[in-house]
């Protein structure tokens, strides 16, 4: 079993980290830069800042939990504790649940390990569309080739699991293409629970590298510390206030936390970092913030194999298709990328459609179950322009996210893409996500096809999820058109950047987190060479 660093690092009485829902009095401290969040954006972040000499203070709102100790393959356990609102958040009219991480290492602590780089069309778009000129492959390619290296992302040997293994046979048969997919993991020991965080320290998440390393070199981490508001002294950023939180992460604990520095860096991931922006009344002329949140919204097929799929064991993700981006102009026709989840009995019985006895009979064939998931690429047509960030009563964060009908027929055309798909896989029957299919679904292609047809595509109606967040504070090159510049510096507020997801114009039309990690180590060398005038070698 690989040693636990976290566990090692606490014992060594070298570390810094305070947990803020122990405070008894308000407390004050001062740093060269605070960064709020510790997720994809912020430990890279920490990394580079920390190496570089300045002296950094990371906030987390969620708590600090070791891998190998404290991760016991339980939903019941990891939902409550590792992800923003018990993994119940969802969208203003309910459409849409999303999966976010609330925990040291943000969402890379319970994700699912795939590693893609920015699809040169998205690159493309930027730059034609953002003024985002030095957004080139050429320009990119070092820095994803960087974070690869620092998160160890490589060529996953594994034989995928039959959860994948039917994307990839129903890939062939139908004459769609597929590949394999790559991971961020060493030593991994391919269980299968990467969401309910890695038990052997094999995800090489921020909780085992970036958050570890820049702790070594003496940052200072706060957990259980909700940043409140970014601090302004007329144009200035001057630090951040912070809520400490109960122990469980949920209630204000009565006490404040405030770091002054003069460097601010937003990482709460996109919703919680416009939400800050917005509770903060930073200027904001064009009243961009917020706007434009993206989620690369998913529906969902699911069907019963003659076989044990027992998709809850195996890496979850190791096969894709991007047929359908790749045969779709971005601002044409929705394109959707194809993947498959992993499935456990709560996550998939709360996702599946109905209640009762038709939902008894889907869960009673759980160990056959095969799904597979369409993710649509929103932001790239003007018919989806994503959601908006707003504040509930209490300052908390609510997105809405309504549905256009350009993303309804993409979930609609890849309804019929993932039914045939199954079918061709050797599926008895397909049961796409709505709450208007049986419990038996559809016996056969011809079936499903005629019934999805008549679908009626509707909220509420058509199952939707995400774990993908993007968007909310774009980056553009001019002031008129994004949040910050393409450094991630706020257009107008000195000492205030944003490195995380939610810089991103558009959806990235790949799972994000390496683009999130890119970004962050471009954006985070950069600064470190401003505020030191030295180079940092990193990783
Ligand atoms: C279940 C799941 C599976 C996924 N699988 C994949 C995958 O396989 N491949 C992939 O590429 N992507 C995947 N993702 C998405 C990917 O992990 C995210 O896109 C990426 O981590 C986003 O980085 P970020 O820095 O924007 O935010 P996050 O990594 O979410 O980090 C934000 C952090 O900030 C903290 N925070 C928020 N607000 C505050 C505040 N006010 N004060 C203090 N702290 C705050 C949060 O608690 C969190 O820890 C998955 C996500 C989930 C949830």
């Amino acid at each position: 079993m690989p040693r636990d660093v976290i566990a090692d690092g606490l014992a060594s009485g070298k570390w810094m980290v305070h947990d803020a829902s122990a405070l008894a009095a308000d407390k004050v401290v001062e740093a060269d830069v605070v960064i709020v969040g510790s997720g994809a954006g912020g430990g890279v972040a920490a990394d580079i800042l920390s190496q570089s000499g300045l002296k950094v203070v990371l906030l987390e709102e969620g708590g600090l939990h070791y891998a190998s100790r404290d991760f016991k393959l339980l939903e019941s356990q990891a939902y409550p504790m590792l992800y923003q609102e018990s993994a119940g958040r969802q969208t203003r009219d309910k459409g849409i649940t999303i999966l976010q991480g609330r925990t040291v290492g943000g969402s890379t602590t319970v994700n699912w390990t795939s590693s893609f780089r920015t699809p040169p069309t998205t690159l493309a778009f930027w730059q034609r569309h953002l003024g985002l000129e030095g957004m080139t492959v050429e320009a990119m390619s070092p820095w994803f080739g960087k974070a690869e290296r620092r998160m160890n992302v490589s060529d996953w040997q594994v034989e995928p699991n039959m959860n994948n293994k039917a994307l990839m046979t129903g890939a062939d048969r139908t004459g769609i293409h597929w590949a394999k997919i790559r991971r961020n993991v060493k030593g991994c020991l391919n269980l299968g629970y990467c969401g309910m965080g890695c038990p052997s320290n094999a995800k090489q998440s921020m909780l085992v590298t970036t958050i570890p390393a820049a702790l070594d070199r003496g940052a200072v981490l706060y957990t259980h510390a909700r940043a409140e508001r970014v601090l302004m002294d007329g144009e200035q950023a001057v630090g951040v206030e912070c809520l400490a939180m109960d122990d469980a992460g949920l209630y204000p604990n009565g006490f404040r936390l405030t770091v002054r520095a003069k460097t601010v860096v937003l990482a709460g991931g996109a919703i919680n970092t416009p939400a800050l922006m917005l509770r903060s009344r930073l200027p904001d002329p064009q009243g961009l913030i917020g706007k434009r949140t993206f989620l690369h919204p998913v529906n969902i097929s699911g069907a019963i194999m003659p076989y044990k799929v027992e998709g809850w064991s195996g890496a979850p993700q190791s096969i894709y298709s991007d047929h359908h981006l790749d045969t779709h102009p971005v601002d044409g026709p929705m394109g959707y990328k194809l993947e498959v989840p992993p499935l456990h009995p709560v996550l998939t019985a709360i996702t599946m459609s109905g209640f009762g006895e038709k939902h008894r009979q889907v869960m009673a064939n759980f160990d056959r179950l095969q799904v597979v998931l369409a993710l649509m690429r929103d932001g790239f047509h003007e018919a989806s322009q994503g959601g908006t960030v707003g504040l509930k009563a209490d300052g908390t964060p609510l997105l809405d996210y309504p549905i256009s009908d350009y993303v309804w027929q993409g979930m609609r055309h890849s309804f019929l893409t993932m039914a045939e798909l199954q079918f061709a896989a050797g599926a008895t029957r397909v049961m796409p996500i709505h709450e208007d299919v049986g419990a038996d679904g559809y016996a056969s292609w011809a079936e499903a096809k005629a019934g999805i047809l008549s679908l009626p595509m509707e909220v509420l109606r058509t199952k939707v999820v995400s774990a993908h967040v993007m968007g909310g504070a774009a980056m553009a090159a001019r002031a008129e058109d994004g949040v910050v510049n393409e450094y991630g510096r706020h257009h107008q507020l000195e000492g205030l950047y944003v490195m995380d997801g939610s810089v991103f114009p558009t959806s990235i039309g790949a799972n994000p987190q390496l683009s999130v990690y890119a970004f962050a180590a471009r954006n985070a060398s950069k600064l470190a060479q401003t505020l030191t005038g030295r180079d940092v070698a990193w990783p």
